[in-house]
């Protein structure tokens, strides 16, 4: 499986007067690869329009949205949405863990889905609404991690978490790629990213700066092109640099 993104536009249209509408591009000649094996992370600021690139990716924009260009997907899609989730909220973690493994034909135990994300086995008897936030989230990443290879849209997966929970679930998208999964990791958290990630891809005024291997952040910068060169330089562990 595979991500292709070739010249992408995506925006909104909104009413502008009685009888007019106003068509607002948030992001204009997108291009981006993920290929099986590797992890991509989509890094940007708030608001730079990480998540509805990921919509679209997903096919699933708001009605008012715009976009021009190409996706294409190979293979089957897994989505870790950044806003909510879809636990049951009358089932038992572990009854729904053991759902999505049947559904995958893939006979797992349900302790040890848990244990991939430092969640112990009590959880199973758990419902929904007794989770904090961020153990439903790792609950939601163990379920998405179920079945065979897929591409793997993870929307801000590590939002909430404390630093050994975030290690512990980059550490394990890491595993799912090695076993042949495609990831698209959009963070805001490019420091994080980093140890894991095999390409970084920056989002910002619109644009996505080509896809860098991740070991050229390192030091100043200097094998980076100029915006990300700039955008890495200005990280308060590299003093802030405005260059
Ligand atoms: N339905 C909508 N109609 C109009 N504008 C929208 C709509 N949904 C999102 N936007 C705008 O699209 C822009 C990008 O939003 P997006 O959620 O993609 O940002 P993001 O990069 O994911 O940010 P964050 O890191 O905060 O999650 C924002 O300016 C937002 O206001
Ligand atoms: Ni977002």
């Amino acid at each position: 499986m595979s991500l292709r993104v070739r010249d992408l536009s995506l925006g909104f249209s909104a009413p502008d007067g009685l009888w007019r509408r106003r068509e607002t591009w948030l992001v204009q000649g997108l291009n981006l690869d993920v290929a099986a094996g590797r992890i991509t992370a989509l890094i940007g600021a708030s608001g730079a329009g990480k998540s509805l690139l990921a919509h679209a990716i997903l096919g699933a924009l708001p009605g008012n949205a715009l976009q021009t260009g190409r996706i294409a997907v190979q293979g089957r899609t897994v989505f870790l949405p950044q806003q909510g989730g879809w636990l049951d909220p009358t089932a038992r973690i572990g009854d729904q863990i053991a759902w999505a493994a049947r559904r995958k034909a893939c006979p797992a135990q349900v302790a040890d889905r848990l244990a991939l994300l430092d969640l112990g086995s009590a959880v199973a008897a758990l419902y929904p609404h007794q989770l904090s936030g961020g153990m439903a989230r790792r609950v939601l990443m163990v379920m998405a991690l179920i079945g065979p290879p897929a591409l793997l849209v993870a929307d801000e997966p590590t939002a909430g978490l404390d630093p050994a929970s975030s290690a512990l679930l980059l550490a394990t998208l890491r595993a799912y790629a090695a076993e042949g999964g495609a990831v698209l990791l959009i963070t805001h958290d490019l420091i994080a990213a980093l140890p894991i990630a095999d390409e970084v891809a920056m989002l910002a005024d619109g644009r996505l700066h080509p896809a860098c291997p991740a070991q050229a952040f390192a030091g100043d910068g200097a094998v980076l092109p100029a915006a990300a060169r700039r955008q890495w330089q200005a990280l308060p562990q590299n003093g802030f640099t405005d260059a």
